[in-house]
């Protein structure tokens, strides 16, 4: 399991662990790992031309302690302060020990400092970390301009200056980088979007933090480990009820193509049986004749572990209250979340999981689908306390959220090929059957999003899908994870 923890929660296990420490420790492992970095980045140190824009606080502190080492093994290294007077004095002194250069941000109207850029075979970010509020502040806006420019590789350190680390929220410029060196731990803004965009490709130091932080973490990625122990798998006792039997009430007479999507993806869930209701019954068993299927209500269906409500579903706002006063998990999805009475939802006593993407959780959150996109964790959490109910907010950092609180989890097996008509319709069935194989909601979000994801990248491999490659390619997502 990745984890990653917020601001507070870092600051108080550094305190901890700084107090068993002698004065330092920490910046020197930090910036140890970040000159690796660097190092490995740039193919050899010798002879490469290092900018480091520094910033006022201990950020900058570990990039001019970073710049040092490179310094000593032969990297021509120039610190651009941002804030002379209030620079890190240990590191500063360490790098004009070593020999590197330093020159002012903002006296020499910035414009050495651009020049040292465009020269530069790297440039590594130590303006603001977890100290920063909002974004880049206006004396670092021509810098970063100049970094674009030159299309110089940039290493952040700790986070790309003017992400927010708790949130992944942008609010203004913030500086994108192609690598960033993290310490201690994750931050949740380095695994969600549009902050993560920021971040490049993420690596990990370890400061020793690992044995202070709480449990739970404020957000959690599950890894390949972590959904293999997850995936039901059936047993020699096993039978189609036990397996679990997931009921889908999907599609109308204008969208039955949903309905056979949603059943796609729920016959590779892991369920031992998928049961249709609906009007498109015929169009579902024409694909699928191992299916159950019935034109009459969910309520004469036959036994069911959990259902699927919405994909399709138009304006058929009865078939969504009966299923919601059913006493088994529910999965909400599409046009089933528009139509879901939010007090039905909260008295239900059996798990929901409710799946929109960014415009439907918007609407139901009435606020533009901007401001869902660019706050993504905060609507989740929002939505799940709101409905009482565990929430799946689809995208390119897909998150779910319990409603009682916890971790986060959010998923990074996504792809943008996934962004396909038909391709959510397959993961409301795949996150039924999961339900009804006996998951928890948060697990059978998380892990219904990890294989779908998964599925996308190995059905696309660069090229586009269609929704039903996605369902086909869930069987080697699951073989894939089990490493079968
Ligand atoms: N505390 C620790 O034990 C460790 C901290 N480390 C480093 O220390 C960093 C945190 O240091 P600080 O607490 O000094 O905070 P930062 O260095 O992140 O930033 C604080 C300073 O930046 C200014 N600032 C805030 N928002 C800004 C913005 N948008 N633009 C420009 N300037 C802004 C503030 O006025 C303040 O002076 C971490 O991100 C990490 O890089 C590491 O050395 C590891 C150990
Ligand atoms: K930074």
């Amino acid at each position: 399991m990745r984890t990653a923890y917020g601001v507070e929660t870092v600051r108080a296990a550094e305190r901890e662990l700084m107090a068993r420490l002698p004065e330092g420790v920490l910046m020197q492992r930090a910036a140890a790992g970040l000159a690796v970095a660097c190092g490995r980045l740039m193919g050899r140190v010798y002879g490469r031309r290092v900018v480091l824009l520094v910033g006022s606080g201990d950020n900058g502190g570990d990039a001019l302690y970073a710049g040092a080492r490179l310094a000593r093994r032969g990297a021509g290294v120039t610190a651009v302060l941002l804030a002379p007077e209030r620079t890190h004095a240990g590191g500063l002194a360490a790098l004009r020990g070593a020999g590197g250069t330093v020159i002012s941000g903002s006296s020499s109207g910035s414009s050495g400092a651009e020049v040292a850029i465009r020269r530069a075979d790297l440039v590594v970010d130590g303006i603001v970390g977890i100290g920063g509020r909002g974004g880049l502040r206006a004396d670092a806006l021509p810098l970063a301009e100049a970094v674009r420019e030159a299309r110089v590789a940039v290493v952040a350190v700790d986070l790309p200056s003017g992400v927010d680390a708790d949130s992944g929220e942008v609010n203004g410029e913030a500086l994108r980088a192609d690598l960033t060196v993290t310490f201690g731990t994750h931050k949740p803004g380095l695994l969600i979007d549009p902050a993560r965009e920021y971040a490049g490709t993420v690596r990990l130091v370890d400061i020793g933090l690992g044995e202070v932080l709480p449990e739970p973490a404020e957000l959690e990625a599950l890894q390949h480990a972590d959904v293999a122990r997850l995936l039901p798998v059936p047993g020699v006792e096993s039978d189609k009820y036990r397996r679990g039997v997931v009921g889908i009430a999907a599609g109308s007479a204008r969208y039955p193509g949903a309905a056979v999507l949603a059943v796609a993806g729920a016959l590779r869930g892991g369920a031992g049986a998928v049961r249709y209701v609906g009007p498109a019954a015929d169009a579902v068993i024409a694909r699928f004749p191992e299916v159950l299927v019935s034109d009459q209500g969910p309520h004469k269906a036959g036994r069911v572990q959990a259902w699927v409500v919405g994909p399709g579903a138009g304006e058929d706002a009865a078939t969504v209250a009966e299923v919601l006063g059913a006493d088994v998990p529910v999965l909400i999805d599409a046009d089933g979340l528009r139509l879901a009475d939010r007090e039905a939802v909260r008295r239900r006593g059996a798990p929901t999981l409710m799946t929109p993407h960014a415009g439907e959780a918007a609407a139901l959150l009435g606020v533009a689908r901007a401001e869902v996109e660019g706050a993504r964790l905060s609507a989740v959490r929002e939505l799940a306390a709101r409905y009482g109910a565990t929430v799946l907010l689809k995208g390119s950092t897909t998150l779910v959220a319990d409603p009682a609180g916890g971790a986060v989890r959010v998923n990074a097996t996504g792809t943008g090929w996934l962004a396909t008509a038909g391709s959510g319709d397959v993961l409301s069935g795949l996150g039924g059957s999961l339900l009804a194989a006996g998951l928890t909601a948060l697990d059978a979000g998380s892990v219904g999003a990890y294989l779908h994801g998964l599925a996308g990248r190995l059905a696309s491999e660069g090229a586009p899908v269609g929704a039903q490659d996605v369902a086909e390619g869930v069987g080697r997502a699951w073989r894939n994870v089990r490493g079968v």
